[in-house]
């Protein structure tokens, strides 16, 4: 049986006055709930009391759902009645075209990457645009540093990807790696974890998530689910941070495609963006236009000949994308 509760509560949980400006009268004596782990056809969750395992009426699909959402459920039944706007939302495009939801109401995205192979700088800049195009401030979270080359090279390359991208060394084994993220965490914040399988991600939810008796005091209502064992803790795709707030790690968004990313592209490639309003053609497509600015910036070495050219990739894409979509309407 679910009750309402206090909102300090409510607000570990990532509760605002976003959210309750969008509670009407009606609504009252429902229950918010978030949701933390959907899997097939069982969606779970926390209200402030602690875990809820949810009822989705019969007309609506678990994909309309994701990790993050925070609903009103009935306080008997836990039927779902409604779902609430969201922050932010995390989304990609699979390759039949439809959209696969991968995490909402998120703070900030951890793009996790490793000193190694792993580092791709197309992917990230793949990466940076979803990032931009969600809205969600990223952070490049590098992971492996402890190899003979070390994180300088790697630093250096990330530093080119985006204006004001914060770049963070970390070891996801050592404890020392909570106080280095911790900015991002605290009271109600989430942080969504994207990057390829191996880079750590799974070993930096664990560490993150270790137990203190300050987060135990914060979400008290949360931890007494955790006592069943680390495990079920592991499995959950939200899980509670000991510093305050939460990591998703959501499978959905391990790969990225591109959909709908104008804007995130026009972000992350900024020094060619914001050159187009001085291109001759107001619909200048930088590829064969007299008087191009972009053109003749990179002609001139203001603009990364290599970087151009995965702009163009990207944005080429991006276009393909858009015509796919208008023609399935
Ligand atoms: N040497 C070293 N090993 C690390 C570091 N970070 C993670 N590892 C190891 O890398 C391996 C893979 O880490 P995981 O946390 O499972 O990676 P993941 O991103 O969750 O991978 P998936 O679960 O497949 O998505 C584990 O054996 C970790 O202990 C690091 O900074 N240095
Ligand atoms: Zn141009």
């Amino acid at each position: 049986m679910l009750e309402p509760t206090g909102v300090a509560a409510l607000g570990a949980l990532g509760w605002s006055s976003f959210f309750s400006d969008q509670i009407g009268e009606d609504d009252v004596h429902l229950v918010p709930v978030r949701i933390a782990n959907i899997h097939r056809a069982r969606i779970s969750g926390y209200s402030a009391n602690g875990p809820v395992d949810l009822v989705l009426p019969a007309s609506e699909a678990v994909g309309d759902y994701a990790v993050g959402d925070f609903v009103l459920a009935e306080p008997g039944d836990h039927l779902v009645r409604r779902r609430l706007e969201r922050t932010s939302l995390l989304s990609r495009r699979m390759s039949d075209g439809s959209t696969q939801l991968s995490g909402a109401n998120v703070d900030t995205l951890f793009i996790v990457t490793s000193c190694n192979d792993d580092f791709n700088v197309p992917r990230l800049e793949r990466y940076l645009a979803m990032a931009a195009q969600c809205e969600i401030p990223p952070v490049l979270v590098l992971t492996k540093a402890d190899t003979p080359q070390g994180a300088d090279p790697f630093v250096t390359l990330a530093s080119d990807l985006a204006r004001d991208l914060p770049i963070v060394v970390v070891d996801p084994r050592r404890p020392e790696v909570v106080s280095k993220l911790q900015s991002w965490f605290g009271f109600g914040k989430t942080v969504a974890l994207t990057g390829s399988s191996g880079v750590g991600k799974s070993t930096l939810v664990n560490t993150l998530s270790g137990s203190s008796a300050d987060s135990a005091q914060l979400t008290g209502a949360v931890r007494e689910s955790d006592s069943k064992g680390r495990h079920t803790t592991t499995a959950r795709s939200l899980h509670v941070v000991s510093v305050g707030g939460w990591v998703l790690d959501s499978p959905g968004i391990r790969s990225v495609h591109l959909g709908e990313m104008a804007e995130g592209l026009d972000a992350v490639f900024a020094e060619i963006s914001e050159l187009e309003s001085r291109c001759k053609f107001r619909n200048c497509t930088h590829s064969h236009e007299p008087a191009c600015a972009v053109l003749k910036a990179v002609e001139d070495g203001r603009i990364d000949p290599d970087r151009f050219a995965r702009w163009r990739k990207l944005h080429d894409e991006n276009s393909a994308s858009g015509a796919h979509k208008s023609s399935r309407r």
